[in-house]
């Protein structure tokens, strides 16, 4: 069995990536393509060996699912030589989009997670990421229902510091939900994750139309109007899914479901935004943090830079004021502070 995994940069792998695109699985689904076993490594942690890296020969899933990813499930993993542990989403090559990696390959940020490599073997195309303890925000809210007002602040400003570096990058992410935001052990620090719906902008500022080639809209009730209605998109689709994913942080819901049954799109292109959705309790910073967010019109919505800037003002504002109520650390109140 002949392999081609290497330990190389992330341009390696962006460009190794184009090539896996899903038309293998049709009639080249010969026997060569089923032992295929091809990609980078991009850290040492894990190790290929005479240019192999093979699930249950050189890393194995322990324990059970993490979550699931776009277009797969999310399992730990560990390298058997060097004992390392990862998270890793196995994608069957027909659902795999070459924007997963190279929209993310390159990029470094505290606020997105990073990318450890990628490997192709048969009709498979496995991810490899950083694995982290905490948990999705999502499986989060299951447990707990909603999140405290400052909380849900805390964390959307973490994602719309991830959002104002991709989108100065040219890279628009196209699905963030709570389903989407990783938490350390400690639950204090986000990131952003799973590139499965990302797109790399051309940064002449044509906007794109995302109903267009084989791009797959993100989650439904998070999607911004202008892609409902096939118009040209930019980054502002993220701004606009970080405040859907606010409203589900808060209620403990997505919205539009609580008034309207599927298919929601038709709702998202006509009625107004759910500003209604705003718990009552909330504090008008808060409440302008989400209705800046929420914009129909693309031009008028803030940026994430811009809804950034106002969701740390309503941090303060709310820490200051409800400093005695929240069993945050002072660790964790500082951090806010500083954001
Ligand atoms: N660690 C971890 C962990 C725990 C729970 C969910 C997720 C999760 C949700 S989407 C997601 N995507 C993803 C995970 C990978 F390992 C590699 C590529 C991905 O796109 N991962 C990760």
């Amino acid at each position: 069995l002949k392999g081609n995994v290497i330990l190389g940069e992330p341009r390696n792998l962006a460009c190794l990536a184009k090539t896996w695109k899903g038309d293998g699985s049709s009639s080249k689904a010969c026997l060569q393509e089923i032992n295929e076993n091809e990609g980078v490594l991009l850290t040492e942690k894990l190790k290929a060996v005479d240019y192999e890296y093979r699930e249950e020969v050189h890393w194995t899933k322990c324990q059970g699912l993490l979550g699931t990813g776009s277009f797969g499930e999310v399992y730990k993993m560990e390298d058997k030589q060097t004992g390392f542990q990862c998270a890793a989403k196995k994608v069957q090559v027909e659902h795999f989009r070459a924007e997963e990696l190279t929209t993310c390959a390159g990029v470094t940020h505290a606020k997105v997670l990073p990318l450890y490599g990628a490997v192709k073997e048969g009709l498979w195309v496995t991810i490899f990421m950083k694995l982290m303890e905490g948990g999705s925000l999502g499986q989060l809210l299951k447990q707990c229902g909603y999140l405290p007002e400052d909380r849900a602040l805390d964390y959307l400003s973490q994602t719309l510091e991830a959002l104002e570096y991709l989108h100065a990058h040219n890279v628009l992410h196209g699905d963030v939900k709570a389903d989407n935001v990783l938490l350390s052990g400690d639950r204090s620090h986000a990131v952003l994750c799973d590139f499965g719906h990302a797109a790399q902008l051309h940064p002449d500022g044509i906007r794109n139309c995302l109903t267009t080639g084989d791009y797959v809209p993100g989650t439904e009730t998070h999607l911004a109007p202008e892609i409902v209605m096939g118009k040209h998109c930019d980054f502002k689709v993220d701004v606009w899914s970080s405040c859907c994913m606010m409203l589900h942080l808060l209620n403990g819901y997505h919205p539009w479901t609580q008034y309207y049954n599927h298919p929601l799109c038709l709702k998202i292109a006509k009625e107004p935004p759910p500003l209604r959705e705003i718990p009552p309790s909330c504090h008008p910073s808060t409440v302008q943090v989400i209705t800046s967010g929420l914009e129909k019109e693309p031009t008028k919505r803030a940026s994430a830079a811009e809804l950034r800037m106002k969701t740390c003002k309503a941090l303060k504002q709310d820490l200051i004021l409800n400093s005695l109520s929240q069993p945050f650390s002072l660790e964790e109140q500082e951090q806010m502070l500083s954001c």
